[in-house]
């Protein structure tokens, strides 16, 4: 298996505040990395050093054995792509979606001009929206549909690897199930490298290949899955699985039917 992403004794501070403490951690081609640990934990702003939003203080990495420098380069800049927890952070209100995509398509020369539309409209059936949304402005559209524009504009640019942070946590949790599918839907179609955070024990369970949880600034557990689930490494691993209420088994066999 090829190693995509490594970060290797990354710090954070933030005055005398140490946001990171020397974390490192490896994620491989093709893998999802589901991201644990309590408000305040330091998940974004590992997202953020990642996706070279936030310079450390100090570590290293590297994506495709590429070091990623402090300052990166258009085409560094396209190879990590960020999803948030609010799609309208990624969306120019101003801007419809037609002009949303296509801008990310012709300043990366993922496409050239002639082929611009006929990319946008398989993008937005990539992410099940009509083509008549082309026409439309992100406000036009619900919460989750917002998401998944944005989500059409990250994988736009073909990235090698997807950031997800909080994907689902503002949606109504009507939407939350079908974003989260999509998101399942895409891994397996577009082979997708992802670190996926999430505070939900369910979605990670569901969406990842390895877990890491972090505490305080540290990671104090990297496992598969699996793992993860039935025999976690760390106590505070076992406190976070044994918080999640556990669903009582439905009388009938097969549970509601309608
Ligand atoms: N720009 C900043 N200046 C000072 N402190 C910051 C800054 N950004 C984040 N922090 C602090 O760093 C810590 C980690 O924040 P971070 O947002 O990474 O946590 P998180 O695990 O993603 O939490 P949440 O799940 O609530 O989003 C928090 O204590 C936060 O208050």
């Amino acid at each position: 298996m090829e190693l995509a992403l490594q970060v290797k004794n990354v710090s954070v501070h933030y005055g005398g505040f140490t946001a990171l403490d020397d974390i490192s951690l490896d994620l491989q081609q093709h893998k999802v990395l589901g991201l644990v640990g309590e408000s305040g934990s330091g998940k974004s702003t590992l997202a953020r050093v990642i996706a070279g939003l936030i310079t450390p203080d100090g570590g290293e990495i590297t994506l495709n054995s590429q070091p990623l420098l402090k300052k990166r380069s258009r085409a560094q800049r396209k190879q990590i792509q960020m999803i948030f927890q609010n799609p309208d952070a990624s969306l120019n209100p101003k801007h419809s979606v037609r002009q949303i995509l296509s801008e990310a398509l012709l300043f990366h020369r993922i496409v050239d001009r002639a082929q611009v539309e006929k990319r946008c409209k398989e993008l937005l059936a990539k992410v099940h929206i009509e083509e008549s949304g082309l026409d439309r402005f992100p406000h036009e559209f619900s919460g989750g549909q917002r998401q998944r524009i944005a989500i059409a504009r990250a994988l736009s640019v073909e990235p090698s690897l997807l950031i997800a942070d909080e994907p689902t946590s503002a949606l109504d949790v009507s939407v939350q199930r079908s974003v989260l599918e999509l998101f399942g839907k895409l891994k397996e179609e577009l082979n997708l490298t992802m670190l996926f955070i999430s505070h939900d024990l369910g979605v990670i369970h569901e969406i990842s290949d390895t877990v890491a949880v972090m505490r305080q600034g540290r990671l104090v557990e990297l496992n598969p899955k699996d793992r993860f689930f039935a025999n976690p490494e760390s106590e505070y691993s076992l406190e976070l699985l044994s918080a999640v209420p556990r669903m009582p088994k439905p009388s009938t066999p097969g549970g509601l039917t309608t």
